[in-house]
């Protein structure tokens, strides 16, 4: 039975249409990464599935029960780390570890919590005076409590510095080998692409892709970004370019001088002939291996940019 199972999901805002027609299924056991541009709806996708907020159309199941209807039993098996830190700042660390530790009826130990994510040195001191990462780290400590069924991470590592953001991922690591099932959403791949076994990218609330990370690779595979540095450019030269076979996509990047910027899956000699050809100067060029941050953003970002 999948852990969370999402089924045409539609929300609006008033005018805005924030998710539509979703349906995604995150598999038992696994590591989700929910990937998206700012805005792109994965936070009101977290929402429904917790019941937080009730979606205009669709349905959505969590270990097979309805998130609606049994939303008390889903939560009590999930741990939740949500957007935006919500600390009270007159409690302690270890104050805030025993409420969640109440909540759930569990015989967690407030101090190994802590410990595991690095914060143990401040148990006794009041939120107030946290840092943002600090604030994160009793936030995903509050999220472990009672060895969850689920764990979903809602931009876990926003306010961590890179150590931070490294223990981070451990932890993801360490409570999907216990058997957990993990899904987070981030709007940076890097993020993602080290822990995840698959990856959702979500944008203006549709599923663009769904895949394993090493199908993602695939996807990136071979593919090669060439970037060329011309004397000029002009809208014919581009559009020969984007017709050459081996070019998924070429754009312009910066004016002064034009760097073309293509995906070539092949021959990178067909573009810079195509240049020469057209009496263009090929002043510099460089080649580097797609990667799958530049998957991401051709998939959220749309890749044309329109010559200057
Ligand atoms: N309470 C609300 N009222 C009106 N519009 C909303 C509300 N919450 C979200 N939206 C809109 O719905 C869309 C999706 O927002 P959502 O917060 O789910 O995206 P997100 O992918 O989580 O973005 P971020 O990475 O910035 O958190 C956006 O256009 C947002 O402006």
């Amino acid at each position: 039975m999948p852990a969370i199972t999402v089924d045409g999901l539609s929300k609006s805002y008033g005018r805005t249409l924030a998710l539509e027609d979703l349906s995604f299924q995150v598999e038992e056991g696994e590591v989700f990464g929910f990937l998206g541009p700012n805005g792109a709806g994965k936070s009101t996708t977290i929402n429904v599935i917790l019941d937080f907020i009730r979606p205009t159309n669709g349905q959505v199941t969590v270990h097979g029960m309805d998130a609606q209807a049994h939303s008390r039993d889903i939560r009590a098996r999930t741990g939740v780390l949500p957007e935006g830190v919500e600390t009270y700042d007159r409690l302690t660390a270890r104050q805030h570890l025993e409420f969640a530790i109440d909540s759930k009826g569990t015989t967690d130990d407030p101090e190994a919590l802590l410990e595991r994510v690095g914060l143990l040195d401040a148990i006794d001191k009041k939120a107030g005076g946290y840092s943002k990462g600090m604030s994160q780290r009793l936030m995903l400590a509050m999220a472990l409590v009672g060895e969850p069924d689920l764990l979903i991470l809602d931009e876990p590592s926003t306010g961590l510095d890179p150590n931070g953001a490294r223990e981070m991922r451990e932890i993801v690591r360490e409570e999907n080998a216990r058997g957990a099932t993990v899904f987070f959403s981030s709007h940076i791949m890097e993020q993602v692409e080290a822990v995840c076994d698959r990856v959702g990218i979500l944008r203006d609330g549709e599923m663009v892709a769904v895949d394993t990370v090493e199908g993602l690779r695939d996807s990136a595979g071979g593919a090669t970004t060439l970037r060329v540095t011309v004397d000029r450019i002009d809208d014919d030269a581009l559009a020969a370019v984007r017709a050459l076979s081996d070019v998924t996509t070429a754009t312009v990047d910066g004016q002064d001088p034009p760097v073309v910027v293509a995906q070539v899956d092949g021959s990178k000699t067909a573009v810079l002939g195509e240049l020469e050809d057209r009496g263009i100067e090929i002043r510099d060029f460089s080649t580097r291996e797609a990667s799958l941050e530049d998957v991401f953003q051709s998939y959220t970002t749309g890749t044309e940019v329109e010559a200057q």
